[in-house]
């Protein structure tokens, strides 16, 4: 049976990168997304505009909606400091497998947890299921139209608090415009937008940092 893209980059991770080092396989990733196969990573750009909100943020729990390869659980995992956690939701089983590999080739299992399933149903489950009080930083980077709701829903689940950071991927390409003015609009969040490119291309793409102000 045919290799799918996703197993491809997976399998060059195991192949050339490091075993145990998250900026190796973060590497390989890009290395070969930019050369072979292009693929939604957020990429070493915008990945150096995540990076930094997360050193900012120093998060202890932190969520992001939208594994795929696991590219940005392993990029946030590699800067948590000790007793630190990502949980990542994932809907495709298939993506969710190879990122589980991906996370664990990296190193960064003990801080990463993935569920699966849709974020409409899970992001209720967090705090009873998960232990989960409030979050430090989610990273959204799931399906675009979802972005605005599942952020209403993080809010009505009580799982912001005050200044909790939440990055948007995408806010240009694909756009995530209902999220974008409702964030914009609503005074209980502090805004800021990083014009970027679109992952491996010269496409312009944006990422909004959205503070939650309680
Ligand atoms: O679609 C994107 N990502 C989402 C993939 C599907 C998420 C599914 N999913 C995962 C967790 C989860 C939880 N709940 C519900 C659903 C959930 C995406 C697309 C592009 C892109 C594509 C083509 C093009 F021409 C230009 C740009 C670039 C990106 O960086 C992207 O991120
Ligand atoms: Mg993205």
């Amino acid at each position: 049976m045919n290799q799918s893209k996703e197993e491809r980059i997976l399998n060059f991770v195991l192949q050339h990168a490091v075993r145990g080092d998250p900026q190796s396989v973060v590497d390989h990733i890009d290395k070969y997304c930019s050369q072979k196969e292009w693929a939604m990573n957020v990429g070493a750009e915008k990945g150096l505009i995540l990076d930094k909100t997360v050193e900012e943020v120093k998060p202890s729990i932190s969520l992001e909606l939208g594994t795929y390869c696991g590219y940005s659980a392993v990029r946030i995992a590699r800067l948590l400091k000790p007793n630190a956690h990502l949980i990542t939701i994932e809907f495709n089983p298939t993506y969710a497998a190879i990122a589980k590999q991906m996370i664990e080739f990296a190193g960064v299992q003990d801080k990463v947890k993935i569920l699966e399933g849709p974020a409409e149903e899970i992001i209720p489950q967090l705090k009873k299921k998960h232990e989960v009080e409030t979050l430090d930083f989610v990273f959204l980077d799931h399906w675009k139209e979802r972005y605005k709701p599942d952020t209403v829903l993080l809010e009505e689940c009580g799982l912001l608090r005050r200044g909790t950071v939440l990055l948007a991927d995408n806010i240009i390409c694909p756009g995530a415009p209902d999220f974008l003015s409702y964030v914009r609009n609503n005074n209980r969040f502090e805004c800021t937008n990083y014009l970027s490119h679109l992952e491996y291309l010269k496409v312009e793409d944006a990422m909004e940092k959205a503070v939650f102000l309680g």
